[in-house]
């Protein structure tokens, strides 16, 4: 008779988690990708500070359910990144956790198989997978970090990340953003508090005592150095917040702390207001705050894939392959069309 302890009272034990270590000697990362990141992540960087005047395109569908599909995408990216490499630091996003406002799919890490059956251990593989053959095409990866212990097997990977609206004004997340690698963005909250946001900037850059699992998965305290490239980004709201007035007063609040006036636009989410095809008025609005000459925007976001819209993911039910299964996407048509806008905006501010 198995005694529970008093803290596994509403819990039960499945299986034992592969460790980052076991990962990664599965899935090592060849010397080609690890130099990949390492030069997109120093890129990202100069583009954060203002001294590299490419414009930062994190592009890519809101979540990876399809693997195939996500890869079939990538190489549509690469092809992109050598047409606009003069003026787009094009990143694609990899999304493989979701953050529920209740309940719902989680994400690929989480449940793979889309059917609740939860092989976490083969979600966790399928993202190392996919992120090694994203970075052998050259084109470097973006990812939301959500849970505190799955980021450990893909972080070597990723050269942009993101906290989520949901979890900017979370400690622990802050701390997890001071001890990465790559830059961090932070959401502005689901209500467009973009106070939060800064709020986490300034605790991301400073050093904070952080628990984690090391790479062979034993319980560890760490000190973090502090993450310099911690930035906004403006998701919008119950109302949309990427029109200049908008940018301007969060300059404002990043001058009070002295932070630099640097920022991405998502436009998507609380700035298209879920209707996917609205990012293409973002996307004009913002080109031509480009073109007027804003040193603000420095990045945007978008949510794109194979095919417009999005799909119920419904048990045992066909579904459309390079559709979206959580937020609505541009399709890969105005995908190109907007790349090609941003491109010809970003063209005349290089000219100034
Ligand atoms: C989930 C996330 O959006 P958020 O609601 O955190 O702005 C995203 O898909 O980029
Ligand atoms: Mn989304």
């Amino acid at each position: 008779m198995v005694m529970h302890t008093n803290n596994e009272i509403r819990n039960t034990r499945i299986e034992r988690l592969v460790t980052p270590q076991e990962l990664e000697q599965e899935l090592p990362v060849i010397s080609q990708v690890k130099k990949n990141v390492s030069e997109s992540r120093k890129r990202i960087e100069q583009i954060l500070c203002g001294y590299d005047k490419h414009l930062l395109v994190i592009v890519g569908p809101c979540s990876i359910h399809d693997v195939n599909a996500a890869v079939d995408y990538a190489e549509r990216l690469a092809v992109m990144r050598d047409k606009y490499h003069d003026s787009l630091e094009i990143v694609m996003r990899t999304y493989f956790e979701k953050p529920r406002t209740v309940i719902g799919w989680k994400g690929l890490m989480s449940d793979p198989d889309l059917n609740e059956s939860y092989r976490v251990n083969h979600g966790i593989r399928l993202a190392r997978e996919l992120l090694l053959k994203v970075n052998e095409l050259g084109v470097p990866a973006a990812t939301e970090f959500l849970d505190m212990v799955t980021g450990l097997y893909i972080s070597d990977l990723v050269s942009w990340g993101a906290i989520g609206a949901r979890t900017t004004e979370s400690q622990i997340h802050r701390e997890m953003a001071s001890s990465l690698a790559c830059p961090v963005g932070f959401k502005n909250g689901t209500d467009g508090n973009t106070r939060i946001a800064i709020d986490a900037i300034r605790a991301a850059r400073s050093s904070h005592i952080f628990l984690s699992p090391d790479q062979d998965g034993r319980m560890t305290i760490y000190q973090t150095k502090g993450n310099p490239y911690g930035h906004i980004i403006m998701r919008g709201g119950k109302i949309p917040n990427y029109h200049a007035h908008d940018i301007a007063s969060a300059c404002d609040s990043l001058r009070e702390f002295d932070l630099p006036e640097h920022m991405v636009i998502d436009f998507s989410h609380g700035n298209c207001q879920k209707m996917h095809r609205r990012q293409l008025e973002v996307a004009a609005n913002i080109g031509q705050q480009i073109c007027d000459g804003s040193e603000a925007i420095v990045g945007i976001m978008a949510e794109s894939f194979l095919v417009e819209g999005a799909q119920k993911n419904i048990l045992g039910s066909p579904m459309t392959y390079g559709q979206s299964i959580t937020d609505p996407c541009l399709s890969w048509k105005d995908t190109e069309t907007l790349l090609e806008l941003l491109a010809e905006a970003v063209s005349s501010r290089l000219s100034f």
